[in-house]
């Protein structure tokens, strides 16, 4: 691993996104264990800077309760250490390798949450059998390839998986969810919907199968979802 090169070289700029997103990042964590997604400390979850090519992520094997902002690492879209006392999560390279190679995704999260987890031993895709997940998924929970952690596999597995798919997740085969989004608030969500998800179709299989929604509600649901759902500023709210 390269020397630390710190941040002094970047632009004032830059270093007060990345002490803002420390605080983000930090807190963003606590909502792991807050609904139920991680055992321990297995789970992370990463915010790329709009401002350079930087990321904030946890360092590997701290409590969640232990975590502060000071406490988060900065890493470059290589995954080498630029500013941090601590090592980085041991999932640094997937989310680094994801962020290189899909511009749009600004936050990645990864834990080992049960349900899903069981999806992914067995690596069969969660069916599309809720409304739920029209909206957040667009279709079924892709399954990725069985990868091993220490290189670029793992990364490598997420993007060829999701650039062909509606979903901001993908279940690893024997491994776990890895969800992306716009920022780590969108991907922390999706890997809370993954979890509920899984738990309620598996649930469902128990007691008989589930029935499949046909592909043209799937599309109007994930259209009205994504372009219509929650609140939105109005003219006056946010004048242009
Ligand atoms: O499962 C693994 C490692 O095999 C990791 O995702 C999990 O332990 C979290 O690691 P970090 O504490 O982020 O380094």
């Amino acid at each position: 691993m390269t020397e630390p090169t710190g941040l002094a070289g970047y632009p004032t700029q830059v270093r007060e996104e990345v002490e803002h997103l420390r605080r983000v990042v930090c807190d963003l964590h606590a909502e792991l264990p807050r609904w139920g997604l991680v055992v321990w400390t297995a789970g992370n979850v990463s915010q790329r800077l709009r401002s350079a090519d930087l990321l904030v992520i946890k360092p590997s094997g701290v409590s969640y309760d232990e975590l502060t902002p000071e406490s988060m690492v900065v890493c470059d879209l290589d995954g080498n250490l630029v500013e941090g006392t601590r090592s980085p999560s041991s999932d640094t390279a997937a989310h680094a390798y994801v962020y290189r190679h899909m511009p749009e995704v600004y936050g990645v999260v990864h834990t080992h949450s049960t349900y899903a987890t069981a999806w992914a031993a067995r690596g069969e895709p969660v069916p599309c059998v809720l409304t739920m997940m029209g909206d957040e998924f667009g279709g079924d929970i892709p399954i990725g390839p069985f990868a091993l952690i220490g290189d670029d596999s793992i990364g490598r597995g997420i993007v060829e998986t999701l650039r062909g798919s509606r979903s901001p997740a993908v279940l690893m085969q024997n491994h776990g969810p890895f969800t992306i989004g716009k920022d780590g608030k969108a991907a922390v969500k999706t890997a809370a919907m993954v979890e509920e998800v899984a738990r309620t179709v598996h649930i469902a299989r128990q007691l008989g199968e589930p029935i499949p929604i046909a592909q043209h509600h799937i599309d109007s649901l994930y259209a009205r979802y994504q372009n219509v759902y929650g609140q939105h500023d109005t003219p006056e709210e946010n004048p242009a």
